[in-house]
Parts: C-alpha cells; sequence; structure tokens
C-alpha cells in the first residue's frame, strides 16, 4: 500500500520510544477534519461550567461575575433590614444561568458563600466550603459507581476566584488558612479585589507579598500547563496571563462616559475613570482571557483528572479498596496463547492418568469375580466327580454281589437316584 511507506528520518526514534511508526500519506484522507466534528458535537452539546466566588462581604464577588459574563447574574441587591439574628455559619448558595453567545450556549453555575470572614470568629469558616466541594465529588463518585452512566451530572467546582482584600499589606491568616485547606480540592485563583483603591506600586508590591506567602506555605494555585505543540504565540500568552497572578480586579456593571463621549464598564471618580477593560488599569480583561477564553477547559480538565481523582483514590483506599494491579499488566498474547496451551495440555494429562486409574481399578475387580467364579465352579466340579466316584464304586459292589448270589441288604435294596449339587 502506498501510504504504507515510513517516513525515514522520524521512524527509528519513533519507534524505539513506543513501538509507533510514522507513515507519510499519499492523498487526502480526512482526518484533519476531526477537530471540526469535534467542535461541531460541543457547540450542539453546550458547555457547562461552575465555579465558586469566595471572600469576605463587599469586596465585589457578585460585581465580578456580573463584569464577567456581562450580564446580571445576581440580581440588584436590596439592603436588608438590619437584623439581631446573625447567621452562625457561612452559607452556600448557587446561580444557574444559560447564556449564549454565537450560537455557542454556556451553562454557568455560580457558587456564592456569604458570610464567610463576617465573623467573629473565622477560625472554621473553611470548613462548609470544603465539606461542599467534596459533597460534590460525592455526588459525582455516586453517579459513577451507577450501573447507568449514561446521564453524568457534573457539579464539581470547576475554579474557586478567592478575593484578597486591598490591605496592601501581606495575606491575613484567614487567607492563608484557606487557601491551605482547599488548594487540593480546587483550583485556586486568587484576585485583589478593588484594586482601584490602590496605586500602580501599591498593587505591585502587594502581589509580591502575596506570592511570597503562597510560596512560603506550599498552596498550589491554578498553573496553565505548557504543552510542546503550542505555538509561541500561545506560550508567550499563557506566560502574560500567568504573571498578572494574583490579578488585580476592577468590577462594574455600569458603563461611564469618558473623553471623547464613549461609553465604556468602569467606575468614575472626580480624578478620572477606572476602565474595567483597559489592560493599563486593571487585570480584570486577563482574568476573563484565562478563565473564560483560554483555559476553561484546563480547568475542568485539572479538576477531573487530578483533584477529583485524588480525591477519588483517597476516599475509596479509606473504605479499605486496593486496587488489583494485575488488572493493569501488560499482556503479551504470544505469551498468554503459550500459557494456556500448556495449562491446557496439563489438565488433558491430569484427566488421562485419572481414566487409566478408573479403568484399571476396574480390570482388578473383574479379574477377581472371575478368579472366585473358577474356583468355585472347580469346587462343584470336584464335588461331583467324588459324588460320582462313590455311585460307581456302590454299583461295582452291586454288581459282585448278585455276580456271587449274595442278596442284597435291604437297606441297600431301596432306589436310589444321582443326586447332583445344584
Ligand atoms: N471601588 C470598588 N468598588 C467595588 C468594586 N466592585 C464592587 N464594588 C462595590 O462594592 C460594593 C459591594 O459589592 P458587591 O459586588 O455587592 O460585593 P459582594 O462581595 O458580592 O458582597 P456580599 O454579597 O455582601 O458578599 C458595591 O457597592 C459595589 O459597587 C471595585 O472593583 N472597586
Amino acid at each position: 500500500m502506498a501510504d504504507n511507506q515510513v517516513d525515514g528520518v522520524n521512524t527509528a526514534s519513533a519507534s524505539a520510544a513506543s513501538n509507533v511508526i510514522r507513515k507519510k500519506l499519499q492523498g487526502y484522507v480526512g482526518f484533519a477534519n476531526l477537530p471540526n466534528q469535534v467542535h461541531r458535537k460541543s457547540v450542539k452539546k453546550g458547555f457547562q461550567f461552575t465555579t465558586m466566588v469566595v471572600g469576605e462581604s463587599g469586596l465585589g464577588k457578585s460585581t465580578l461575575v456580573n463584569t464577567l459574563f456581562s450580564t446580571q447574574l445576581y440580581p440588584n441587591k436590596v439592603v436588608a433590614e438590619p437584623s439581631h439574628e446573625t447567621p452562625k455559619t457561612v452559607d452556600i448558595q448557587s446561580i444557574t444561568a444559560d447564556i449564549e453567545e454565537n450560537g455557542v450556549r454556556l451553562r454557568l453555575t455560580v457558587v456564592d458563600t456569604p458570610g464567610f470572614g463576617d465573623f467573629v470568629n473565622n477560625e472554621e469558616s473553611w470548613k462548609p466550603i470544603l465539606d461542599n466541594i467534596e459533597s460534590r465529588f460525592d455526588a459525582y463518585l455516586e453517579q459513577e459507581n451507577r450501573v447507568n452512566r449514561t446521564k453524568l451530572v457534573d457539579n464539581r467546582i470547576h475554579a474557586c476566584i478567592y478575593f484578597i482584600a486591598p490591605t496592601g499589606h501581606a495575606l491575613k491568616p484567614l487567607d492563608v488558612e484557606f487557601m491551605r485547606r482547599l488548594h487540593t480540592r480546587v483550583n485556586l485563583i486568587p484576585v485583589i479585589a478593588k484594586s482601584d483603591t490602590m496605586t500602580e506600586e501599591e498593587v505591585h508590591a502587594f502581589k509580591e507579598r502575596i506570592l511570597d506567602d503562597i510560596n512560603f506555605h506550599n498552596i498550589q494555585i491554578f498553573q496553565a500547563p505548557q504543552y510542546e505543540y503550542d505555538d509561541a504565540e500561545t506560550i508567550a500568552e499563557n506566560r502574560e496571563i500567568m504573571s498578572k497572578i494574583p490579578f488585580a480586579i476592577v468590577g462594574s456593571d455600569k458603563e461611564v462616559e469618558i473623553e471623547g463621549g464613549r461609553m465604556v464598564r468602569g467606575r468614575k471618580y472626580p480624578w478620572g475613570v477606572i476602565e474595567v477593560d483597559n489592560e493599563d488599569h486593571c487585570d480584570f480583561v486577563k482574568l476573563r482571557q484565562m478563565l473564560i477564553r483560554t483555559h476553561m477547559e484546563e480547568l475542568k480538565e485539572y479538576t477531573n483528572n487530578f483533584l477529583y481523582e485524588n480525591y477519588r483514590s483517597e476516599k475509596l483506599s479509606a473504605m479499605g479498596i486496593q486496587q488489583d494491579p494485575t488488572v493493569f499488566k501488560e499482556v503479551n498474547p504470544v505469551q498468554k496463547m503459550e500459557e494456556e496451551r500448556l495449562a491446557h495440555e496439563t489438565k488433558l494429562s491430569k484427566m488421562e492418568a485419572e481414566m487409566k486409574m478408573v479403568f484399571q481399578a476396574k480390570v482388578q475387580e473383574k479379574e477377581a469375580k472371575l478368579k472366585q467364579s473358577e474356583e468355585e465352579l472347580y469346587a462343584r466340579h470336584k464335588e461331583m466327580k467324588e459324588a460320582l466316584e462313590r455311585q460307581r464304586q456302590e454299583l461295582e459292589e452291586k454288581k459282585k454281589r448278585l455276580e456271587s448270589g449274595r442278596p442284597l441288604t435291604p437297606e441297600k435294596s431301596k432306589k436310589k437316584g444321582f443326586s447332583f449339587n445344584k
């Protein structure tokens, strides 16, 4: 076949590495269209993403979500009547909305955590949030273990935007504790809230201190993976995004007028306007780019392949379920066939030996019976011979008496017949 020609340059190294040889196509086959098939299918199916927002009250969480997705996902807030009944724990609330852009549908779920950091004692504020994340993993695990797994509902949290108060100092113990407890369960994306309240230099210095704290406490925040097939432009784009973490953000879902009469999303101050979508003013664009345009699938994949997978194996091992390593043993089909043939032959020879033993036992039994009947026959034959001999002698005796004229004895005159043993 023409397309079986081997590409000499790559073959040696490729086959050495994985026994896969590269082939040169002689004509158009059509699998270059596979990405388009996936694209069509995905668009038809729609996308789904669940993000969590965590931060102290009033840091601009709802404003940011509305700004991110350019929609009033959070309804305008009604300022609640002051109440003496303050909640005792962090609440977990989720809002789901179907949004559409250029025919692509996205089911977006935002999980809010009102009450976080709002209590006098916030020591355990992270706990209800961790419990919620893990219960979502449990729900997914339960579905995976069902007999019918055709319709898996994925409510796992794919990203957690953690709002850091713009104090300009360093991370607070509450921030450290939260991130330390949660980083193995969720993709953490730290952001500096309301960064318009700080100068550019302050933001820069604050970012450095936050990153130092994160490194010091060995906290794992979301890092975009790099692939060898990424082009230089993508790699540079990813580096640029990652260099902005923690993103200094400004949220506003209102439009304000800037010089020249143009309307922009931003916050208006007596000294000017902070534009949300202007990269010179804040990192909002970079956050949106990472979360929605470039890394949404990456966040979902990391959640499924690492965070959930780790949780799942921890949970199953805690329940005493062990992985059977032989399941993953590589099998050589020729060797396997040879092993099976040997096992079959051993079984056959064992059966043959057993049958021989049974046959021998039966033959011996038959021989013993025949011998016994032979002996019996011989004994009867001997008995009959002796009886006949006795009769012959009696008759001889009678004959002699008659010939000599002697009378037969009375008892002997009685008629007597042959008697045979039966
Ligand atoms: N300066 C400034 N103010 C903001 C920003 N984002 C939101 N705000 C304002 O901060 C206030 C609180 O914003 P929300 O979005 O309601 O904050 P939240 O974190 O959702 O608050 P809770 O629902 O109480 O947890 C509102 O008055 C917003 O207009 C920002 O980036 N900069």
